[in-house]
């Protein structure tokens, strides 16, 4: 297994493209199975969870090709049934039951389990398959759902911890060839289900309010091929824009859209860095010794919980305490037990983490057990001394393209040990 060696204590300067959303590619690759026609995707990032869903799709009978960030599928003739070995990899295959169910009525796929994130139900994506007239059975560790016609409905997709993303994703999906008006409320409204929501509405969907709480889809007969440009990927941006306040003299990050960071931007201005938009750019640079936060992740336009664990690794060095509390996920903590190996000052209580910022981290071999666990990693190796080696980096690369490459243009001091 490949490992990151982070060299403590460079600056960081110039600036770094981000890539194409890995949250919103997969869904809307999911979405090209709804048409027999072409569809060509841009700015499709070169990640794993990307290359298990493009397995996924030539599987299903989808005709993929890939070439330089361009993905164009087309799935004239599908299968319904993803296989278990490729499913288990990456639990956002769960996104290609909407779309089988929409086009095919029936779909089974390997019933996700939990991650060490915290339980990952899909209770609510088959509530919402439910109000559009299908069925489910659980069998033989599948799901299975299936329906005779779908028909448009009403519903809400809020569970006790908020709403769900790929579950409206889903829903969207399916409801996008159902008869009659489907209308989801309490919908995710982030802004990577607003861009799936735009690509289908280039199929030809009808849809209005992707992106806020109420989704209104007029099902129609059928969807045609279309091209896309995914959007930049904020949690990247976000990971970029933490490892400029750890480590920057002042870093700029390209292809962004300011709009979709403005939770995260504005968590680092409170924290004293000094946060500059101009276009598709955002530049951060420090301004004096950093402050405390308190912060609380919540569905969007709130802090993401997927930037959660990056925060942390900025705040175990920032001087006073500082409190996080994880609504979405409120175990998804795994990355403190490994800073406190680094000499990370942070007690969990509950969904909350107390973090009293130290004046020294010291590079240690810590064990990445997520995905941004592992980024957050990566970052508090920046700002310590000596070195920090993060094993089981695959888990690094389902989220990150060339995370060290771009770490390294910008200054920092990364090795990749190749297993
Ligand atoms: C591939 C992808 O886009 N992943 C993102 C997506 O995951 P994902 O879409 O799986 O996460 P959800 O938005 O569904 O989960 C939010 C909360 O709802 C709960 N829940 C979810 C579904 C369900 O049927 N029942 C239920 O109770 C979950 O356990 C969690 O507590 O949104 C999460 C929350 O922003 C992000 O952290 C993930 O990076
Ligand atoms: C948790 C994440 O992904 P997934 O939902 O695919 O596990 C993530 O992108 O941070």
């Amino acid at each position: 297994m490949d490992k990151i060696l982070v060299h403590g204590g460079a600056s960081l300067s110039g600036s770094v493209k981000i890539s194409g959303s890995k949250n919103s590619a997969l869904p809307i690759l999911a979405a090209t199975l709804l048409t027999k026609e072409p569809c060509v995707i841009h700015h499709v990032p070169d990640l794993s969870d990307i290359h298990y869903m493009l397995q996924i799709l030539s599987h299903l009978g989808a005709q993929v090709e890939r070439a330089s960030g361009v993905v164009t599928v087309q799935a004239e003739n599908i299968r319904t049934e993803a296989p278990y070995e490729i499913v288990r990899k990456m639990r956002a295959s769960v996104c290609v039951l909407g779309p089988l169910l929409g086009r095919e009525k029936e779909a089974t796929v390997s019933l996700p389990g939990g991650c060490v994130i915290g339980d990952r139900p899909i209770d609510l994506h088959l509530k919402g398959f439910e109000a559009l007239g299908a069925m489910h059975r659980i069998e033989n560790g599948n799901v299975k759902v299936f329906a005779g016609e779908l028909k448009g409905s009403s519903m809400h997709l809020r569970g006790k911890l908020g709403p769900t993303v790929l579950g409206t994703d889903n829903v969207m999906m399916a409801a996008v060839l159902a008869e009659g008006v489907t209308v989801i409320d309490s919908a995710a409204a982030e802004p990577e289900v607003e861009d799936l929501a735009n690509f289908l509405i280039k199929m030809g969907a009808k849809i209005e309010g992707a992106g806020t709480r109420r989704i209104v889809i007029e099902g129609v007969k059928e969807l045609h091929g279309a091209e896309h440009s995914v959007i930049p990927d904020r949690i990247e941006a976000g990971t970029f824009l933490v490892a400029g306040a750890i480590a920057g003299k002042g870093i700029t990050l390209k292809r962004v859209d300011p709009a979709h960071l403005s939770s995260v931007t504005e968590a680092l201005s409170r924290a004293g860095f000094v946060l500059k938009t101009d276009g598709d750019t955002v530049t951060i640079s420090p301004n004096g010794a950093p402050k405390p936060l308190e912060l609380t992740t919540e569905p969007y336009p709130g802090f993401p919980t997927d930037m959660q664990a990056q925060m942390c690794a900025l705040l175990a060095k920032t001087p006073g305490i500082s409190v996080i509390t994880e609504t979405i996920f409120p175990q998804r903590y795994m990355h403190v037990s490994e800073m406190k190996r680094m000499g990370a000052d942070i007690s969990l209580n509950g969904p909350m983490a107390i973090i009293k910022g130290v004046e020294r981290l010291s590079g240690a071999p810590v064990m990445a057990s997520d995905l941004r666990a592992s980024a957050a990693l990566v970052l508090a190796g920046l700002h310590s001394e000596g070195v920090t080696e993060v094993n089981r980096v695959y888990h690094i690369d389902r989220g990150y393209e060339l995370i060290d490459e771009k770490l390294n243009g910008l200054g920092a001091h990364i090795e990749r040990v190749k297993a």
